[in-house]
Parts: C-alpha cells; sequence; structure tokens
C-alpha cells in the first residue's frame, strides 16, 4: 500500500535556526518558511536528491507538535511520511485493520497541496506516520 518516503519532519523551537543549520552547515537547498493556518505549523522543506526534510515550528496556541517539543525540548524527529495512491482506500483498508486514525478521519490538503491523513504513533512502533495522496 505505502509507497515513496515522501518526508521525515522535524519539530523545531527556533526554526530560523535550524534552516540555517541546513543551509549554511549542511549545505543543503532549503525552501521559503510557510504558515500551515490548517495544520498549527510553519514549515520548511529541504529538498535532498532522493526525499524531503520537514522542519516544522509550533504556529499558534494549541500546535499539535507543542507537547512533543516540551516532551523534546531540542527537538526531534516527528513523523515520518509515505506516498499512497489512494488516501481514501488505503484509509479504509487500515482502519478495517484496526489502526487509529487521526482527527476526524477526512483528509486535510497538506503542505504541498495534496490530501493527507496522520495515523496514531502508538500503532505504528512508536512512529508519527502521514500519509499523502501522491
Ligand atoms: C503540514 C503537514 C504536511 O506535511 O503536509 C504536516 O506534517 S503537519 C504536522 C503536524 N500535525 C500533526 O502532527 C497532526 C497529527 N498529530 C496529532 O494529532 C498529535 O500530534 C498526536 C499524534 C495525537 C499527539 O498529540 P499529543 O502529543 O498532544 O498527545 P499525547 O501527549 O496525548 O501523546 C500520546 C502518546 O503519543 C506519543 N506521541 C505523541 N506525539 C508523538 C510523535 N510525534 N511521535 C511518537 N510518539 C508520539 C506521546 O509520547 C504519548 O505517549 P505516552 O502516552 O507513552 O507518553
Ligand atoms: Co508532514
Amino acid at each position: 500500500m505505502i509507497g515513496r518516503l515522501n518526508h521525515v519532519a522535524i519539530a523545531v523551537r527556533d526554526i530560523e535556526a535550524a534552516t540555517a543549520l541546513y543551509r549554511d552547515t549542511l549545505g543543503a537547498d532549503v525552501s521559503e518558511q510557510v504558515a500551515q493556518h490548517a495544520h498549527g505549523v510553519t514549515t520548511v522543506f529541504i529538498t535532498l536528491p532522493n526525499t524531503k526534510i520537514e522542519l516544522l515550528e509550533p504556529l499558534g496556541e494549541g500546535s499539535p507538535i507543542a507537547k512533543f517539543l516540551d516532551r523534546n525540548p531540542d527537538g526531534g524527529i516527528h513523523h515520518i511520511c509515505y506516498e499512497v495512491a489512494d488516501i481514501r482506500a488505503a484509509r479504509d483498508q487500515l482502519k478495517a485493520k484496526g489502526a487509529r486514525v487521526l482527527g476526524d478521519g477526512e483528509p486535510k490538503i497538506g503542505a504541498h497541496g495534496k490530501p493527507v491523513l496522520f495515523l496514531h504513533p502508538k500503532d505504528f512502533t512508536g512512529t508519527l506516520v502521514e500519509l499523502e495522496e501522491a
């Protein structure tokens, strides 16, 4: 069901500093910051030859990454995003197998303008999984 690795997301307190680290120290190709109001985060994408890294900084009250940063004050890997061909079909198959889909179960439009869903980390070996329709 799952296809390519779309991105690995890293939650950070200071996206400006994290972007500078990837750009200046690691020599990577970094995007502009984008406020993702529907997701409660600001994102920067780092393009690597074979995948992307998504830097996440909390945006607004009640950001879904706020508690994660309280628990991981230095930041850390927050989720991995796999591509799927048909997100609603993937969701229905996963639910039938007992996986918990987060939120109301309806895909939201993600950072790449495509539908995304999240799966509970406790159902996937302690890793928050994002699915993005390819
Ligand atoms: C823009 C878009 C895109 O790329 O297109 C994005 O990525 S938006 C990226 C931001 N959006 C999202 O993450 C949306 C989906 N995420 C959520 O709904 C939330 O973050 C949850 C995954 C439900 C976790 O929420 P919260 O931390 O408030 O819950 P909680 O404190 O009750 O945590 C429940 C248990 O899950 C664990 N837990 C929480 N977040 C985790 C994570 N990222 N990775 C692994 N484990 C995690 C906690 O340690 C805790 O375990 P213990 O009970 O053992 O202590
Ligand atoms: Co993501």
